[in-house]
């Protein structure tokens, strides 16, 4: 009978289960860490690891800072390794030697969380600053470098001129970081911070035109 055979694996966890009511056993709890762990700081993001552990910053979807990040990142970021590794018989891949530059994410100020950022650009008649020109024209680098200041910050991403003046305060990584890209090309530094980030969505209102290729 297979009630009787006590080698039944499946029959006596089940036991086990209904005997304690708190189904805290051990290996739960590894596998809890297990996913949980921020392993090797190379891009692990460790603002989803607090979302799972409760979401303990903030209970308002609305003020969660982080909620609308997700929505602007690309794809999932995938650690290199996991403390699954650690516990299976598979040797812990290599770590990368290439890695990421450290990332401080600045407290946003009342009123300008990523959710006040998407609000906005569904509000604002001209977060470009175009007063009803194209965005379609082609600027020069020459033209990126005299935005540099006021509300017309213009900065190159990827080949598209944005003006960033409007989205400063909103941005995670602070207005001081976010200024190192005024009146230049910043894609090598966004990409040095986060390559994931949805710019392209998340500065869709900003758009002034694009860099001209022929220089
Ligand atoms: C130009 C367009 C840019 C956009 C739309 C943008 C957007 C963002 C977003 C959405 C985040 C939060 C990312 C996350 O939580 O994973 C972020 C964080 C950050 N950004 Fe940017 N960024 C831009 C440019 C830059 C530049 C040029 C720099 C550096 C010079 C920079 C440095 C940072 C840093 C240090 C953080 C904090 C890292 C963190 O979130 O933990 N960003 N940015």
């Amino acid at each position: 009978m297979a009630d009787e055979d006590s080698s039944d694996f499946t029959f006596c966890k089940v036991e086990q289960a209904e005997n304690d009511g708190h189904l805290e056993s051990p290996s739960s709890i590894t596998v809890a860490n297990m996913t949980l762990e921020d392993v090797d700081g190379n891009g692990a993001d460790i603002s989803k690891t607090k979302k799972i552990q409760g979401n303990t910053e903030t209970d308002n979807p609305i003020t969660d800072g982080r909620s609308l990040q997700d929505s602007s990142i690309k794809e999932p970021v995938v650690p290199k390794s996991s403390g699954v590794s650690a516990q299976s018989n598979v040797s812990p891949q290599p770590k990368s030697s290439k890695k990421s530059a450290v990332r401080a994410k600045v407290p946003f100020e009342k009123g300008f969380s990523p959710m006040d950022w998407l609000k906005l650009t569904r509000t604002h008649p001209d977060l470009a600053g175009l007063r009803g020109q194209t965005n379609r024209r082609l600027i020069t680098l020459e033209e990126v470098k005299q935005h540099k200041t006021g509300d017309c910050i213009w900065t190159v991403l990827k080949g598209r001129v944005y003006n960033i003046g409007p989205y400063m305060k909103f941005h995670p990584g602070g207005v001081d970081m976010l200024m190192k890209g005024a009146g230049k090309d910043c894609t090598a530094l966004f990409n040095k911070y986060h390559a994931w980030v949805n710019a392209e969505f998340l500065l869709e209102k900003c758009l002034v035109g694009f860099l001209d290729p022929s220089e």
